[in-house]
């Protein structure tokens, strides 16, 4: 087998190169995992880094709207199940950080790149959550957006990111359906809470739709990422599969989803819809969205005042033998600031 250059640091010469290649093209075309030792062509390496630290960046920044309610809960069981399911989201970041590190950058690298506005998180965080009734849709449409888009995840090309898909996707399985016995219990109130549902459903729809990115033809990134295995669907294919599940779960709610043009055609064997305004797209993924710069200030901050944690976690590793321990590597995520400032 040819020697990697991750291995000897050394351009491989240019038949040791096209054997690796060929190598990794025969992976991916059979469907295999590539792992983190396997030589990469640096485009795929790149497009993953950037791909699944959105992706950690979003469970990290996705835990702000909904912790915005955790002190504001109507009940103490709605407290616990809230509080259950952020920090679920603070894990799934944990696990996808741990993913992109295997592909070279540090954490302190990846959280510096957000910080600075050189990697992007999730268009739908910087939408604000007006009402309670915005934890069930969050749970109902965000977390069902979610397992739309990462299901077909867990066959990702790369080992680390498919396999932390596959236990990502079951808990957010769980957040979507406890979103939905939200909203149900909520349609089975007052004349007040079904209003509030609808509401918020008229809110989150349109930014629910645009969490699986541009139209196709205008993707810059699907078909190369489609070529190697790290998407398995392209953004259309997937939008479609929400609004055809979304549609006899909006009916069996009670609510209506804010689409005129939305109606099942029988020809196509799905539903017909309108377009998302991809101009409020492209504005909010530029950082001009109603909560951007909120998030992010907010993430800063978190960061700043957890920075002693991270400084005692490193002395007392030092003075326990190193930082190979696990439990003593700093890890930011847990930082308390995070869902403490969160009102
Ligand atoms: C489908 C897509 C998001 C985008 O496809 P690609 O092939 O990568 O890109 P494409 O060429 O189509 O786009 C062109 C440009 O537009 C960017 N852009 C596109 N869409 C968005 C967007 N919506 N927001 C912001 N930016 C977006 C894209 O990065 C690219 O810009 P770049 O070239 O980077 O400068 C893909 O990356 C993916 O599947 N990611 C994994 C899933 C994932 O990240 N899930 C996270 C949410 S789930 C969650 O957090 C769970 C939860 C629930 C509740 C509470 C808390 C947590």
């Amino acid at each position: 087998m040819p020697t990697t250059d991750t291995e000897t640091g050394m351009a491989p010469d240019p038949t040791a190169e096209r054997a690796l290649l060929e190598q990794f093209d025969a992976i991916v075309e059979r469907n295999d995992r590539v792992e983190p030792r396997d030589w990469m062509p640096e485009g795929y390496r790149k497009t993953l880094i950037r791909q699944v630290a959105q992706h950690a960046h979003s469970e990290i920044i996705g835990m702000q709207p909904e912790g915005n309610w955790i002190s504001r809960a109507p009940s103490l069981r709605r407290k616990a199940i809230l509080l259950a399911k952020v920090q679920d989201e603070a894990g799934h970041g944990l696990y996808l950080y741990s993913a992109t590190e295997t592909l070279g950058p540090s954490r302190q690298e990846l959280t510096e790149m957000l910080l600075a506005g050189k990697q992007k998180y999730s268009s739908i965080f910087n939408y604000p959550t007006l009402s309670y009734a915005d934890v069930g849709t969050i749970g109902w449409l965000v977390d069902g957006a979610a397992i739309c888009n990462q299901v077909p995840l867990c066959r990702t090309s790369y080992g680390p990111y498919g396999r932390a898909m596959i236990r990502v996707c079951k808990e957010e399985s769980f957040h979507q359906r406890q979103g939905y016995e939200l909203l149900m219990t909520m349609m089975q109130g007052t004349d007040e809470q079904r209003a509030m549902v609808q509401e918020s459903v008229n809110r989150f729809w349109w930014p629910a739709l645009m969490m699986f990115g541009p139209p196709d033809d205008e993707s810059p990134n699907t078909a190369q990422s489609m070529a190697w295995g790290i998407k398995r669907n392209t953004n259309d294919d997937l939008r479609q599969r929400f609004v055809d599940m979304s549609v006899p779960q909006a009916e069996a709610l009670g609510v209506t989803l804010p689409d005129p043009e939305l109606r099942w055609n029988e020809e196509r064997g799905h539903h017909d819809f309108g377009q998302p305004d991809w101009d409020e797209f492209m504005q909010v993924v530029k950082g001009n969205g109603p909560c951007n710069a909120q998030r992010l200030a907010h993430r800063r901050r978190a960061h700043e005042d957890g920075a002693w944690v991270r400084e005692a976690a490193l002395a007392f590793a030092d003075k326990s033998g190193g930082l190979d321990t696990p439990a003593l590597v700093p890890r930011e995520g847990y930082s308390t600031s995070e869902t403490e400032e969160v009102r």
